[in-house]
Order: structure tokens, then C-alpha cells, then sequence
């Protein structure tokens, strides 16, 4: 449920805020749904993100503290807060805080309609239960019709690593992942299948090294056809 919209602010008590607030304070006035999957550039506005990575280096900073870890005089973690600030906000999660890549969209003038599957596709993302990395591989299966909208096969991969590049758990990612597609490509069938390590359970916990999570999503012609189904499931174990 989102938060209850905040008071009114003027511009000046805006922009004392810091920018993590000042954002939120965005979203909530907007009624947008903010979780760790959620993109929220749109709420950006230039130089934050900045300010951001500095916001979260100095709490980063703190939890080192915490930690009882003596970053003064340990030359090995001087610089992590700054490290893995940048690694969170640039990289590893930059899929909150960025648009979404541009994606050319090419008419279907020859009218295929055939099956079409790109993959696989390297997976890295983040457990959003434990910030632990999921890495693993998706398969996208399409069945377009005369109306759909063909995209180049490299943003396939640009469009996964926008979705994935987020706290994540597998099960909504693959879900935002075909919601995307289904939106740009607008095919008459769509597949996903993902399989991923997740190192919450490799690493810590339950230390289970060996299992993988396998999820799908089905909708359209995969859904109602069997035979495209099969045919889809059999490209892939072939892989
Ligand atoms: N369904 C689903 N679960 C996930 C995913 N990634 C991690 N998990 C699980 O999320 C759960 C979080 O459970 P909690 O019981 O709150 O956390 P915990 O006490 O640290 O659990 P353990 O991992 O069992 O030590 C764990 O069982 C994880 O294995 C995912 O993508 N999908």
C-alpha cells in the first residue's frame, strides 16, 4: 500500500531535503509504488543521483562503524563505502534510477509469425530478501503476428539487464520481464523461462550449493497451444 500522501511543501523546503527524500517525497505525492524492483528515474531530476550515491556512502560509512570495523586505519576498507555506493546506485541496482535503454521498434512488414527464441540470456541481479547476487539465464520465446513491433535482438538482453539490474525475487522479475516485452512487442504468444542461482541459499543459510530455481511465464498463444509449448520447452533443453 503506498505511504499517505506528505504535507505540502514549498519549493525552499524541498530543496533543503536531502535527495533520497526529496524523491520519496515525489513518489508519494504521485501515489507511485516504490519497492526495490521499481524503476524510479522518472522521479529524478538532474545532479540527484549524485547526491544520492553520496547519501548512501556516508549510511554505507556508518555501517561499517557498526560493524566495529576500523576503516581509519584499515587501508582495505577506506574506500569501500565509496566503493559499494557506486557499485549499488551505478551498477549493480542501476536499474531503479535509469531510464529504460532505447529500444528501436521495426515494423513487421514481412508479416512473420513464426517462432522466434533469443537466449540465452546472462542473468545478474540481487536477491531483494538478502542483497545476495542471483546470477543465471533467461530464454525469451515469441510468436509475433502482422502487428507487432519487431525489436533488435541485442534489446533483448538490454531490456533484461534493466529489469534484472534491481533487488529482485526471480518470480516478479520474470512477470516485469514479459509485462515489458509484452507491452513494446505486442506478439500474439510470449515465453520467458529463467533459471538462476541464488547465492542467499548457496552462500549463507541453508548453504545448499547445488539447487537452481527454474521459473516461466506463458501467455497468448503459448498458453492456449500445447504443441507451441512443447515445441518452445524442446528448443531450449536442446541448449
Ligand atoms: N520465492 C522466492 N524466494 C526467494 C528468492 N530469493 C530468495 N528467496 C528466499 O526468500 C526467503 C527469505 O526468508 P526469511 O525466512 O525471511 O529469511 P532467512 O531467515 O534469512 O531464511 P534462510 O535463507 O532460510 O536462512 C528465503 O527462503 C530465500 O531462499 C526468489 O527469487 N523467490
Amino acid at each position: 500500500m503506498p505511504a499517505k500522501n506528505p504535507p505540502q511543501l514549498a519549493a525552499a523546503e524541498l530543496a533543503a531535503l536531502p535527495a533520497s527524500e526529496r524523491i520519496r517525497y515525489r513518489l508519494i505525492s504521485a501515489n507511485c509504488r516504490h519497492h526495490a524492483n521499481d524503476n524510479i528515474a522518472a522521479f529524478i531530476e538532474a545532479g540527484e543521483l549524485d547526491e544520492l550515491q553520496a547519501e548512501v556512502q556516508a549510511k554505507l560509512q556508518e555501517v561499517l562503524r557498526a560493524m566495529v570495523i576500523d576503516t581509519d586505519s584499515d587501508h582495505n576498507t577506506q574506500e569501500t563505502a565509496k566503493r559499494v555506493a557506486k557499485m549499488f546506485v551505478r551498477e549493480i541496482y542501476k536499474g531503479r534510477y535509469v531510464e529504460a535503454p532505447p529500444v528501436t521498434e521495426f515494423p513487421n512488414v514481412t508479416r512473420l509469425n513464426e517462432l522466434m527464441i533469443v537466449g540465452p540470456i546472462k542473468v545478474r541481479s540481487a536477491c531483494s530478501h538478502h542483497l545476495c547476487p542471483i546470477m543465471g539465464r533467461v530464454w525469451i520465446g515469441l510468436l509475433p503476428n502482422e502487428h507487432s513491433n519487431l525489436i533488435g535482438l541485442s534489446k533483448y538482453a538490454r531490456l533484461t539487464d534493466w529489469i534484472m539490474s534491481r533487488p529482485q525475487i526471480q518470480e516478479e522479475a520474470v512477470t516485469m520481464l514479459a509485462n515489458e516485452l509484452q507491452e513494446r512487442v505486442q506478439p500474439d504468444g510470449l515465453a520467458i523461462v529463467m533459471e538462476a542461482d541464488h547465492f542467499c541459499m548457496h552462500w549463507r543459510g541453508v548453504k545448499d550449493s547445488e539447487s537452481m530455481m527454474t521459473n516461466s511465464v506463458m501467455r497468448g498463444a503459448f498458453l492456449k497451444d500445447p504443441n507451441l509449448r512443447r515445441e518452445f520447452l524442446s528448443l531450449l533443453s536442446k541448449k
